[in-house]
């Protein structure tokens, strides 16, 4: 069914370097969400904070009651079973074939016998399409290949939170929404809780219910896909839609000269809200919402266009 994580008041530096302070947030049982922010904003290290990699300063992110912040080693390796991680590079041994790379956490974490691993195994690789790849080397297949195969492996323990680590670096525009898409389906199928981190401003505005941005040192904004698709913020404005215009500059905070010389230019205006994503099989996720409810519900307009079919394709 998913769990929900709950951050309050996460703070973490590297000895005199703060990397956020006080964010705090929900990630609501299984549903997808998708956290963004320009390079170095400790997206990664968010990550490493949730499944109790890093500590942070202070805080508590509870999961099932426990605070994985202040809680013993015992009980993070317990929690670290809800857990599966796709890592940005598949993180493959490079020695083991595809088979044997999937079914490392299950003979490193049960004791299952090996024909139940067998059945597990390829039951995964099937849910991403890669039966057939079994005895592949990850060296032999490609980047989109070695991502589903890591994504196989993130879901062998069955997990109840999926993280994702920027799942569409390296690949094409075309991979990467095979890989959104297969996202979408997965969340569909298992109804496991998905944080996604991103860089691709087309997965942040089709593929999550919430969205967050981590921005100069705080979370600059979180929530529904389509309250930050529809926000004059100019943070979120100006990251969400890819602009020069704003207060993000080349290497973060744009200085008072850079802000008063783009004084008086013109923003373009908010493009439409793509339609969300949805299964292939065409049935609503559990946690899908009708397209512009959000809005409806708050009483924003969203901008001309908004949730028409062409929207969405125009974006994709
Ligand atoms: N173990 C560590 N010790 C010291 N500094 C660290 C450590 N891990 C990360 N950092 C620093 O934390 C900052 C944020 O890094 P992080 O990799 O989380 O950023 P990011 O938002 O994921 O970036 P990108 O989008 O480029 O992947 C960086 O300045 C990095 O050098």
């Amino acid at each position: 069914m998913g769990v929900e994580i709950k951050v309050d008041g996460l703070t973490k530096s590297f000895g005199k370097q703060v990397i956020w302070r006080d964010v705090s947030l929900t990630v609501p049982a299984g549903e997808i969400c998708v956290m963004l922010g320009p390079s170095g904003t400790g997206k990664s290290v968010f990550l490493k904070a949730l499944i109790g990699l890093l500590k942070p300063d202070t805080g508590s992110i509870v999961i099932e009651g426990t605070d994985i912040a202040s809680c013993s080693e015992k009980d993070l390796y317990e929690i670290r079973k809800l857990f599966g991680v796709l890592f940005q590079d598949g993180a493959m041994f490079g020695s083991m074939n595809l088979y044997d790379n999937v079914a490392f956490p299950l003979r490193e974490h049960t004791r299952k016998s090996e024909s139940d691993i067998r059945d597990i195994v390829m039951e995964k690789m099937d849910l991403v399409g890669l039966v057939g790849a079994e005895d592949k080397l990850p060296g032999e297949i490609s980047g989109g290949m070695r991502k589903r195969a890591g994504l196989a492996r993130a879901l062998v323990l069955d997990p109840e939170i999926v993280l994702f680590d920027e799942p569409d670096s390296g690949l094409d525009p075309v991979r990467t929404a095979f890989l959104n898409q297969l996202i979408v389906d997965l969340n569909a199928q298992i109804d496991a809780t998905f944080l996604i981190v991103t860089h691709d401003i087309n997965t942040a505005r089709t593929v999550p219910d919430n969205i967050g941005l981590l921005y100069h040192k705080h979370l600059a904004m979180f929530g529904p896909r389509e309250m930050l698709l529809s926000s004059e913020e100019p943070v979120v404005r100006q990251f969400l839609n890819a602009q020069r215009v704003g207060p993000i500059g080349m290497s973060e905070e744009k200085d008072a000269n850079e802000l008063a010389a783009e004084a008086g230019q013109e923003l373009p205006p908010l493009p439409p809200i793509p339609m969300q994503l949805e299964p292939s099989n065409g049935i609503p996720r559990r946690s899908q919402r009708p397209p512009g409810e959000w809005c409806r519900d708050h009483g924003v307009t969203p901008p001309p266009g908004s949730f028409q079919a062409d929207a969405a394709i125009a974006t994709r």
